[in-house]
């Protein structure tokens, strides 16, 4: 691999880092159990240490030797507009929680992670990466310093645990380089005569009190400057004795693998791989695994997935301690309860500024009977289970930069191209598996369904809608975001208001049941004023496997956000839009828009589309079933 950055006046490192890897999410997922800190330099849970990172903010005398590091304790710093840098402008709190994680671990002498980023600059040769796992180490000293401009912060020195291997880090031909033993040197301590508290000797230029609550802390008795001074020799060389019971945690963990009863979808298996083959961490992009994410790598690895009975789905249900009923906020939101096709369904309407409604909110409860229907929900889970889906976690933030972010669910869209805030690969209907096809035309029924029942409601209840964003001249989907969610995994509050959008956004629910929530935007101005982005929410309501979900009218995305949030073990979400083809200008793109989105033919008699005859039910096998057959 290349290296970053690569700086040719520093000599070649001796070795290879065990564990690497050049963006910070993917880090964060592989070795989660020492690093999984997306921002800042500290890694602690429960107020244990784990793990540190050295990267771009390093000051005076930092340093990296083969056994040793010293660096500064990070926090605190803010921009400064003169410069343009990130600089402290004032004392470090004594009493801040990176300095109370870092005591702790100096007093329970644990063995720590140190990684390193390619912008740290006293790396002693060449860095081979964004991120480069050191090795174990624990921290020895602990202490406040001063610089020139007479501000405090606070400084850690930390030893290497393993004394007698050589450190990868150390320049190529001088292995020997730097290697002592406990004893060999020892830094003596010195009384202040003000204070009454001893400080270490560590500066060659004489003793200095590093008591930051005695008046003669940091001064420097030959009158030196105090940004020249430099670490003694005895302070940097001398090693301490391994005392008691230290257990690091592995650096390379186990490649994710299943046991007895899982599933495959549990929350451990959307954590990253450190590649044994290359050693880059590389995060679950793929609902098939894990693909190593070094382009030079071909290394992949899979888990095989048991398939998520239905019946699991209705188990979960009834044991979630969730909100069971749905609730809402009687002065914004209306509520009707209807009769369609053998579905009970919650009606609920939305108001804008004005009070006028401006969308609404179909909910299908899907009964255990519908449950079990022949290409019913129970039938639906089962075939997307088997199917290649082409799901993929896709990028939610800076796309191809170190922090890039991916979303926590996997996506996949088929019919015409979606921007759904990220950008998601489409495949046309004409290649779409099956399941695919019938979600579409299930969710297409429920559209026309949905539009003639408001009608029927708003004229008999005598509801004053806004025409412009409630049009009830119904479109056939042309596009369907198929989610997969494996335990754990949510969409948080977002709309789907993209400009190109026809009114109506529905969505089939399969698998562990979720909680839906609407809440107004505060730039709306509905319901109770609010300092957040989003006010609290104005409906919520379980959405349980075989339930259907129709939003209509533009602009409830305009004024309301809404959020998703499962338990359970592998549920999936089928959501159907139109996209219209003349709000696409680029001709070729509405041409592909058009082609990807046609319909096969003969699929529409495949989908489920609720009775009031009793109709014919499945014939699975007994684990497949809903509990109620
Ligand atoms: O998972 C769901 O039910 C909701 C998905 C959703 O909100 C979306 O795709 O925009
Ligand atoms: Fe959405």
């Amino acid at each position: 691999m290349d290296a970053v950055n690569p700086d040719e006046s520093k000599p070649q490192p001796s070795g290879s880092p065990e564990v690497w890897s050049n963006g910070r999410a993917a880090l964060c997922n592989a070795v989660e159990s020492y690093f999984n800190s997306h921002q800042g330099s500290q890694y602690a849970c429960k107020g244990k240490l784990y793990g540190l990172l050295i990267d771009k903010y390093a000051c005076h005398r930092d340093m990296v030797k083969s056994q040793i590091i010293i660096t500064n304790v990070g926090g605190g710093r803010k921009l400064d507009s003169t410069t343009g840098q990130m600089a402290r402008t004032q004392n470090q709190d004594d009493a801040c929680s990176q300095l109370k994680v870092l005591r702790a671990a100096l007093n329970n002498r644990d063995v720590i992670v140190v990684i390193s980023g390619s912008q740290y600059p006293y790396f002693p040769v060449v860095i081979p990466h964004t991120y480069n796992v050191l090795d174990h180490f624990i921290i020895t000293d602990l202490w406040p310093e001063k610089d020139g401009k007479n501000i405090s912060h606070w400084k850690i020195r930390l030893e290497k645990f393993d004394l007698q291997s050589v450190s990868w880090w150390t320049p190529h031909g001088e292995e020997d380089r730097e290697q002592f033993n406990a004893g060999q040197y020892i830094c003596e301590a010195q009384m202040c005569p003000t204070c009454e508290t001893e400080s270490k000797i560590i500066f060659q230029q004489g003793w200095i009190c590093l008591n930051n609550k005695c008046e003669e802390f940091f001064r420097c008795e030959s009158g030196a400057d105090v940004d020249k001074l430099t670490y003694d020799e005895k302070f940097v060389n001398e090693r301490s004795h391994r005392v008691g019971p230290l257990e690091p945690v592995p650096l390379v963990p186990a490649l994710p693998n299943a046991e007895g009863g899982d599933f495959g979808t549990e929350k451990k298996f959307k954590m990253g791989m450190v590649c044994p083959k290359c050693r880059c961490c590389s995060r679950r992009m793929h609902w098939k695994g894990w693909e190593c994410e070094n382009p030079d790598c071909d290394f992949t690895h899979t888990v095989q997935l048991r398939e998520v009975p239905a019946a699991n789905a209705v188990k979960e249900e009834q044991q979630g301690k969730r909100i069971k009923a749905s609730s809402y906020n009687e002065k914004l939101v209306g509520r009707w309860d209807l009769k369609i096709a053998g579905y009970d369904v919650e009606a609920y309407s939305f108001p804008g500024k004005d009070g006028q409604v401006v969308g609404s909110v179909f909910v299908y409860r899907a009964t255990s009977d519908i449950r079990s229907k022949v290409n019913g929900p129970d039938d639906l889970y089962r075939a997307m289970q088997k199917e290649d889906l082409r799901l993929k976690r896709n990028p939610a933030r800076n796309p191809g930069a170190r922090v890039e972010q991916l979303t926590n669910h996997f996506s996949s869209n088929w019919g015409a191209f979606y921007k759904f805030g990220v950008l998601v690969e489409t495949n046309g209907f004409a290649e779409a598996p099956e399941p695919i096809l019938r979600g579409q035309a299930q969710l297409d029924w429920a559209h026309k369904e949905t539009i003639s029942a408001m009608k029927e409601l708003f004229e008999a209840e005598e509801i004053e809608y806004c025409e412009d964003s409630m049009t009830l001249e119904p479109h056939t989907f042309n596009e369907l975001l198929s989610l997969g969610y494996f335990e754990s995994c949510v969409i948080n509050y977002h709309d789907d208001g993209e400009k190109e959008l026809g009114p109506t956004v529905a969505t089939l629910s399969l698998g562990s049941p979720s909680i839906m929530n609407f809440a107004p935007k505060s730039s709306s101005g509905i319901g109770k004023k609010t300092k957040g982005k989003y006010g609290p929410a104005v409906l919520s309501f379980p959405l349980n496997h075989g339930d259907i979900v129709v939003m209509h009218g533009s602009m409830i995305h305009k004024h309301y956000v809404h959020s998703v949030k499962p338990a359970g073990k592998l549920r999936f979400a089928l959501t159907c839009r139109y996209i219209r083809p003349e709000t696409i200008h680029d001709p070729k793109a509405r041409a592909e828009a058009i082609e990807k989105g046609k319909i096969p033919e003969g699929i529409e008699q495949l989908a489920y589309k609720g009775t009031d005859e009793p109709g014919q039910n499945l014939n699975l096998d007994d684990n497949s079933r809903g509990n109620d057959q």
